[in-house]
């Protein structure tokens, strides 16, 4: 006899083959989001007995694709930690896409994780709605919704043995950023309030999530508002969190977007005071949404004046992601060949040293070199030997006992070489190793074995990954650096080029798009692409990606960046005839244009610019 979920099964299926026909589906026991998703994969005439199988990214691709959404993987991890528990507990996976459906990361119960392999539900899969029909990422990247799918509502048959529960992730920019995902086997989903409960994880971890992104993208900006119906729920994630700049709201988690009736295209654009009424003065208070009148409680703060500047120690050059990482190319012909090479050197257990000019993204590069080698799970420890005086230095990589010396931390201190043990000690600057230090860490490469200070030698395991911009083979033969340790780091070395003798013009356009050009409308006139070209670039990258990324964010929609833009200490404007039309003469411009779109309407076009109306009244009257 049938049981009840096979008959269910066979009446889907039986539904789907009625796609075709005229009101084919009516009656059929289909949600309206997943009999949307069918008809769309039905009209891309993607067929349910496709195999689901695909070839994923290579691990170089894979790298890359995680380096460009470095700060959402970053920013995801307490969750993905949270819901990886969660999911080994029930017999499943969670999962993390990028905005196209590209699996950045699964993990969970391991049974399940070789299953899901089966089908290429692994990292460096696609599964979006192209990919594999009707899917939760797939189908909550078209819907932009939360979407469960159970067993044969899943359009390939060959996934029908999933039940997957996908919920969007917004940037507090208004940008479809990914996706996380829940996924279990259907025979181990053992009653609906398994489904409930992953519908309620996958919300509240995307929830928490774009807080803390926006809470993020509010430092810095004039005025941080929360709001949220009840006051105590102020301060939580659940609350809608705006960064706000002259007036204009400039970041916004989708709570907040909800609560105010916005959708995503008002950030950046909209004045708050036209959507919420009773001033942004700071402190608590109660404000009314300007269009119905309902209460909100609103706490408005202003971190951009107050907030007092974060210092972090000069040694703490964490390998989290710089904030400022920019999330567009990477690796182009120049580098990516070497990213390829220190990939397979590292899964081969060979010390990597990586020769490069400041700037030239020698830490980026250990980053994307360890998240895509097999020690990717295991921990990456960073030690800037240039930042800490040598005294502390000894302590901090070698680790020291209880009492060992005066101030000496109680407990004592495992040291950063014991804390590698198992995945990669990053030695930057290692030219500036004293000596004595040098002669410390050859003993432990040759021992397996660190002493920690007052202690006993403990074994150890890590890979070493060294960098320096200095040569240190001309070191060796003056004489401050040691032969001996040198022949131990340089198996494989690696040569960061200088910005100077790349190709320009890729990685400014890559940088760009980077800080989302595209979307604002924003363009680099040819004049001031050619005065980056011809500037030599001591920075290196970091001083082009810090230019770009300044220019842009100083850019107002739809801006034309000109060689007037550009700092005056940049090689020289070319001498061409026309002189550059002023940042005035240029806005001017642009008013002109947003003002004829909207027929002369100075609020509409007011809206549109993100200023006042009187702003705009203003800046019409003749000079
Ligand atoms: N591959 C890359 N693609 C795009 N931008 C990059 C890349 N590598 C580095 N950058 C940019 O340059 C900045 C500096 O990179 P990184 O800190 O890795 O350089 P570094 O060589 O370690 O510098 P230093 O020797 O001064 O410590 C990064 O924060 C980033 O903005």
């Amino acid at each position: 006899m049938a049981n009840a979920p096979q008959s269910l099964a066979t009446a889907l299926a039986m539904a789907r083959e009625r796609l075709g026909e005229a009101g084919g589906l009516e009656g059929a026991p289909v949600p309206p989001i997943i009999a949307r998703s069918w008809r769309r994969c039905a009209d891309r005439g993607l067929r349910a007995d496709r195999p689901a199988r695909q070839d994923p990214l290579s691990r170089a691709d894979l790298a890359v694709l995680r380096e460009r959404h470095h700060t959402l993987m970053h920013l995801a991890t307490p969750e993905l930690d949270t819901l990886h528990q969660a999911m080994r507990d029930l017999g499943g996976m969670v999962l993390l896409t990028n905005d196209r459906g590209l699996i950045l990361d699964a993990r969970g119960d391991a049974g399940f994780v070789r299953r899901a392999r089966r089908v290429s539900l692994q990292p460096g899969a696609g599964w979006g709605e192209d990919d594999e029909g009707t899917n939760a990422v797939g189908t909550a990247l078209a819907e932009r919704a939360l979407v469960q799918v159970r067993g044969a509502e899943h359009y390939l048959t060959d996934n029908a043995f999933l039940i997957c529960t996908a919920m969007p992730v917004m940037d507090p920019y208004g940008a479809l950023a990914g996706v996380i995902d829940l996924s279990g086997d259907t025979r181990a989903a053992r009653s609906d309030s398994q489904g409930t409960s992953a519908r309620s994880l996958a919300s509240l971890a995307v929830a928490h999530l774009e807080h803390r992104w926006a809470a993020q993208a509010a430092e810095g900006h004039e005025l941080v508002v929360r709001l949220h119906a009840h006051p105590g729920w102020l301060g939580t994630p659940q609350e809608g969190l705006l960064a706000v700049d002259d007036g204009v709201v400039r970041a916004a988690n989708p709570a907040a977007l909800a609560l105010l009736g916005l959708d995503a295209a008002a950030i950046g654009r909209v004045r708050l005071e036209s959507v919420l009424d009773g001033g942004l003065a700071r402190g608590d208070r109660i404000l009314r949404t300007a269009d119905s009148g309902r209460p909100l409680h609103a706490r408005i703060t202003t971190p951009g004046k107050s907030r007092p500047a974060i210092r972090r120690p000069a040694h703490a050059k964490d390998l989290s992601p710089p904030a400022t990482a920019p999330d567009g190319m990477l690796w182009d012909a120049g580098t990516r060949p070497l990213l390829e090479r220190a990939i397979r050197a590292l899964d081969a257990s060979i010390p990597v040293l990586l020769q490069g000019e400041t700037g030239t993204g020698k830490e980026v590069f250990v980053r994307a070199a360890h998240a895509a080698c097999g020690r990717a799970q295991a921990p990456l420890v960073a030690v800037n030997c240039a930042a800490i005086p040598e005294g502390l230095l000894e302590s901090e990589l070698f680790g020291y006992e209880d009492g060992a010396f005066t101030g000496a931390r109680r407990g004592g201190h495992r040291g950063q070489i014991r804390q590698a043990d198992g995945g990669i000690l990053f030695l930057d600057e290692i030219g500036d190793m004293p000596p004595a230090l040098q002669a410390r860490l050859l003993r432990v490469l040759q021992d397996g074995e660190v002493t920690p200070v007052g202690g006993r030698p403990v074994k150890v395991d890590f890979l070493l990954v060294t960098a320096t911009h200095r040569d240190l083979a001309a070191c060796v033969a003056e004489g401050t650096f040691r032969a001996d340790l040198y022949y131990r780091l340089k198996h494989l070395v690696v040569t960061l080029p200088p910005l100077r003798e790349r190709s320009l013009d890729g990685i400014i356009d890559a940088l760009m798009a980077s800080f989302g050009t595209a979307e604002r409308g924003i363009r680099l006139a040819p004049a001031a692409r050619d005065r980056l070209r011809r500037h030599d670039w001591p920075g290196n990258l970091r001083e082009l990606a810090n230019l770009l990324r300044t220019l842009v964010a100083l850019s107002p929609p739809g801006t034309l960046i000109a060689p007037a833009d550009l700092p005056p200490d940049l090689a020289p404007a070319a001498q061409t005839g026309a002189p550059a039309p002023s940042l005035k003469a240029r806005e001017d411009d642009a008013i002109r244009q947003v003002l004829e779109r909207h027929r002369g309407n100075i609020s509409a076009a007011a809206r549109e610019l993100g200023v006042h109306r009187s702003t705009l009244h203003r800046r019409m009257r003749p000079d």
